[in-house]
């Protein structure tokens, strides 16, 4: 965030609490004190596993669920006060489409418009806009029950930015789609931003929060573990290669005390021990391998590739982003 600019979203030890399920009378706190802020025009990501507090938190911005515990100004209003001028300027995207699947594609964004009080020659023009940008043109009176699952992703989006948002909040945009359907919702997404629009996002996959997050918080267990841009992140918490050894599982424990032997004498390199396979951390992959192979070790795979933020996820919670 640009320093000396108001943010547009100010969160200051954000605290959500449930009724516990399991224990009568007990609470859970699935979010336990988040600190963040967010300027006009970023993508803004919380990165994190099932569970990590990431719906729980985009409820709050999103202005349905109150917080337990901390201060939230959105747009320098609050929620608890001026929930619904707040709701009026949101475009929010949960992560289950709550569209009308009995009515067309463009009855959809119609009603959505209606729904806010827009003109209905206004939300006539921007439905067409829209229709557009979300490449349902040739959809527009198809009933919503016929489209693919992108499509409905995509119409869900649309209709989020009917009354034209200042701060678009998605709960997992892309989470049960094929990877082409990711691609055409990414590329849309970046429009987006490219036109100014602030993005709050929520994802599980390191791939999403690397290409459309200027800056994302890592969140585990209701806290946020470290923030930064995704560059940022991988150069403070992991090397520049990592080096990936799989060896016959019946080898597994002794190759792993040789490689840390290899490794370990090595600079800046370091080993992780996953059940499938051994990472070794390093800024050189090559020069790793081909000490291990030097020593004698013959692993069943070797792959040398760049750090990503599921390192990173890795290092600072000690699981893996998909546990
Ligand atoms: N209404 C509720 N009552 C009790 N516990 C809840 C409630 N809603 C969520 N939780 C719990 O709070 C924790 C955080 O949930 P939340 O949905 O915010 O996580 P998340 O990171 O978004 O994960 P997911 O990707 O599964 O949605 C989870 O353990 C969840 O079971």
């Amino acid at each position: 965030m640009d320093d000396g600019e108001t943010p547009l979203i100010d969160a200051k030890g954000l605290v959500k609490e449930y009724p516990a399920r399991d224990r009568p009378g007990g609470v859970f706190r699935a979010v336990a004190g988040l600190d963040f802020q967010v300027g006009r025009g970023e993508a803004f990501g919380f990165l994190g596993p099932n569970g990590a507090g990431k719906s729980s938190t985009m409820r709050m911005l999103g202005c349905v669920s109150p917080p337990t515990a901390g201060t939230l100004r959105i747009l320098g209003m609050d929620p608890a006060r001026d929930g619904r001028l707040i709701r009026a300027r949101l475009g929010v995207v949960p992560q289950e489409d709550a569209l009308d699947v009995e009515l067309t594609v463009r009855e959809n964004l119609l009603m959505y418009g209606n729904y806010f009080g827009i003109p209905r020659r206004v939300v006539k023009e921007r439905a067409a806009r829209l229709l557009e940008f979300a490449q349902l043109e040739e959809k527009a009176g198809d009933r919503v029950e016929a489209l693919s699952g992108g499509m409905r992703r995509r119409l869900t989006i649309a209709r989020s930015l009917v009354n034209e948002p200042d701060v678009l909040l998605l709960d997992e945009p892309t989470t049960g789609l094929d990877p082409q359907a990711r691609h055409v919702l990414w590329d849309r997404l970046f429009r987006l931003k490219q036109q100014g629009v602030t993005l709050l996002l929520t994802t599980h996959y390191m791939d999403e929060a690397e290409q459309l997050c200027d800056r994302l918080v890592v969140m585990d267990k209701g806290l946020i573990a470290d923030e930064g841009s995704p560059r940022e992140l991988i150069e403070r918490h992991s090397t520049r290669e990592v080096l990936e050894l799989r060896f016959r599982l019946d080898e597994q424990d002794q190759a792993t005390g040789k490689v840390r032997a290899v490794t370990g004498a090595r600079e800046g390199e370091r080993v992780e021990v996953l059940p499938d396979r051994l990472m070794v951390y390093t800024p050189d992959g090559e020069a790793a391998l081909a000490a291990v192979t030097a020593a004698g070790l013959a692993p069943v795979t070797a792959l040398v590739r760049r750090s990503t933020l599921e390192d990173v996820f890795l290092r600072l919670t000690g699981r893996s982003l998909t546990d």
